[in-house]
């Protein structure tokens, strides 16, 4: 069982911040777990966070409860990194401790530990449905960095995932800066290896094809990291090569922040919500 370390009352259910011992990592890990009142069991939406990110700023920042509450999910937002004094880090903020990028790690000093995709793909899973009512049927969304692991993990994890959204992704790591320096560092220089891991290429590819019938992201046209890192534009094309049907909102004046995030928020968890409870 995981460790509750907090718990408070949010919309009639219950959100707990739990730690646990992770043997996916090697490092303890950390992670919040919203569970709406009643019985259940209830369908899960895991929630992946974007660079610098812990599971706390999602938790208190995205206002997501009050939809999952009304539409009976639970929502489980996990750390974006193994954490720690005996782990690899790198003094940048796009790099190292809080820079998981959802992949599992094959170049030094990074393999220990770094085993994102494997964590979220298998113990987070089993360890949060062993403990909470869950009815194993899952969605899955992100943000950033976050957005680039819903993507991927849906389109690699189709036997896993029933519903796929995310807010700002990074749509295409192996042609950006934020993807080029994180998978050179945790993959290595072999392209190929790193096609695996990039959403657009995987739908170009025709991963998942027909699993989801419909992808949903939102975008904001102030965001900063729009042009240069995020490219939406991307991950429209390959779809559209591909027959994938995606939804790609450019919303108005939004930036990269929560505050765009939290107001688009209850969409996606209807959005899931729709599919999960189909
Ligand atoms: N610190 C970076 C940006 C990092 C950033 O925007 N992180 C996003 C995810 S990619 C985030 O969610 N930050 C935490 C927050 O807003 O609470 C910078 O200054 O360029």
């Amino acid at each position: 069982m995981m460790e509750v370390v907090k718990t408070h009352a949010v919309h009639g259910g219950t959100l707990r911040y739990l730690k646990h011992d992770s043997q996916t990592t090697g490092t303890p890990m950390t992670l919040s777990v919203f569970v709406p009142a009643g019985t259940g069991p209830f369908p899960v939406l895991y929630w992946l966070s974007g660079l610098t990110c812990t599971e706390d700023n999602f938790t208190t920042k995205a206002g997501a409860y009050q939809a999952a509450a009304a539409h009976g999910v639970i929502i489980v937002a996990p750390d974006t990194s193994p954490r720690g004094e005996g782990v690899a880090d790198d003094e940048a903020y796009d790099l190292g401790q809080g820079a998981g990028f959802y992949v599992d790690a094959t170049q030094s000093p990074w393999a220990p530990h770094f085993k994102m995709e494997s964590y979220v793909t298998g113990e987070l899973i089993e360890k949060v449905e062993a403990q909470f009512p869950a009815n194993g049927v899952r969605g899955v969304s992100g943000h950033s960095m976050g957005g680039h692991g819903a993507l991927t993990l849906a389109l690699k994890y189709p036997h896993l995932f029933t519903s796929v959204s995310a807010f700002a992704p990074i749509s295409s790591p192996t042609r950006c800066p934020w993807g080029e320096k994180a998978f050179t560092a945790y993959l290595g220089d072999d392209r190929a290896e790193w096609a695996r891991h990039d959403a657009a290429l995987l739908i170009e590819a025709g991963a998942a094809k027909g699993h989801y019938d419909d992808i949903l992201v939102d975008q904001g046209d102030a965001d900063s990291f729009l042009e240069n890192q995020l490219k939406p534009e991307l991950l429209l094309a390959a779809a559209d090569k591909a027959g994938q049907k995606i939804t790609v909102r450019m919303q108005p004046a939004y930036d990269h922040s929560y505050f765009f995030m939290a107001s688009f928020m209850a969409d996606h968890v209807a959005f899931h919500a729709a599919r999960l409870k189909a």
